[in-house]
């Protein structure tokens, strides 16, 4: 376990909404150690959008959980993740509630995860208030407001309505705007907008950044669309099976990218502005980390790969403007 809750309010008040540092996470399944995670460190720091992307089994959802405290069972898990001061590995289950309720929040794919189909909207929106010590009155208005803002008609009768009254894209505006009526440090988003057409996608991605610069708060914005994370965050971290494989600023990571996956993300994605004529998909399937060949774990996808590859696990260094885990990075071009 690493360090406890920091109490003083001065450090509470400078502490980064999230600072995951070497967190490591292994798994038992059928009696086998099943490394998940391996030594992945980010941050995301007051009013910062950082995108966390990379394939299926990639290990953004892994890594972005345990900033709730949700670890897969039976895990072990080292390393450290500081959610506005406070140390989630080894945590109480008191310590994790109060995070929960006050500073973190989640908005998961489907909105209607994270809704109880059977309470009114009015319920699941004041219910954080509530838990904040608002009274029943003021977490009414300040709910409506809420509706209101995110452009629901009628948001007092809106109130009394059921979850199933609404479609999924104004149901995840609801679930937004109520992730955000706590005032948390951090909100963390799992490929919020991924089940979206792409009108309300673009509709909903607009009011997360909105009611996040008017917050102030933190994000960690998981998805697989690297070209959606470039437009939407300030800086990227890209993982590969279980580990960050490049990171840097968003401007950066999309306008030069130094490591051959996040190469490879980029040119596999079609694109609306008509740049790139023809998508070049990565060669085979992303891998888990369990299934990870020795050294860089992409060497068997990569097209530039050379046998020094297979020797020891890239570790992350600078290369031009981003840091990158790579032998060769920004040789891709070349190949
Ligand atoms: N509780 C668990 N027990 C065992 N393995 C798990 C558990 N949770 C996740 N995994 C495995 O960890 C790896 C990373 O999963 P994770 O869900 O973090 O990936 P991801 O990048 O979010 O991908 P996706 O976009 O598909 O959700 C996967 O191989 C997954 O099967």
């Amino acid at each position: 376990m690493m360090s406890t809750a920091t109490n003083s309010s001065a450090a509470a008040a400078a502490a980064a909404p999230l600072e995951i540092s070497g967190l490591s996470i292994t798994v038992q399944v059928d009696g086998e150690s099943r490394p998940l995670l391996d030594k992945v460190s980010l941050s995301v720091a007051k009013g910062e959008i950082v995108g966390l992307v990379g394939e299926s089994g990639s290990g953004k959802s892994v890594t972005s959980r345990s900033a709730l405290g949700l670890f897969p069972g039976h895990a072990i898990t080292t390393g450290s993740v500081v959610v506005d001061g406070v140390e989630v590995i080894g945590a109480s289950a008191a310590q994790l509630l109060e995070l929960r309720r006050t500073r973190a929040s989640m908005i998961f794919q489907d909105p209607r995860s994270s809704v109880n189909p059977v309470r009114r909207l009015g319920d699941f929106l004041t219910e954080g208030l509530r838990a904040r010590g608002v009274g029943r009155a003021e977490a009414n208005r300040t709910a409506i407001g809420l509706l209101e803002e995110v452009g629901i008609r009628d948001p007092a009768r809106a109130m009394r309505r059921f979850p199933h009254e609404f479609s999924g894209g104004m149901l995840q505006r609801i679930v937004i705007a109520g992730a955000l009526s706590i005032g948390p440090r951090l909100v963390l988003a799992d490929e919020a907008t991924t089940a979206l057409d792409v009108t309300t996608q673009a509709e909903v991605v607009a009011l997360l950044k909105r009611l996040q610069a008017e917050s102030g708060t933190g994000m960690l914005f998981v998805t697989h669309d690297l070209e959606l994370a470039a437009a939407l965050c300030d800086r990227i971290v890209v993982m590969y099976a279980g580990r960050v494989v490049e990171t840097g600023a968003a401007s950066a990571i999309f306008a030069e990218p130094q490591h051959p996956y996040t190469v490879g993300l980029l040119g596999s994605n079609p694109r609306l502005t008509g740049e790139r004529a023809t998508l070049t998909p990565i060669v085979g399937r992303p891998l888990a980390l369990a299934e990870a060949p020795a050294g860089c774990a992409f060497r068997d996808r990569c097209p530039i790969a050379v046998p020094a590859c297979a020797t020891e696990v890239p570790a992350l260094r600078p290369s031009r403007a981003t840091e990158v885990a790579c032998i060769m990075p920004g040789d891709e071009k070349a190949a």
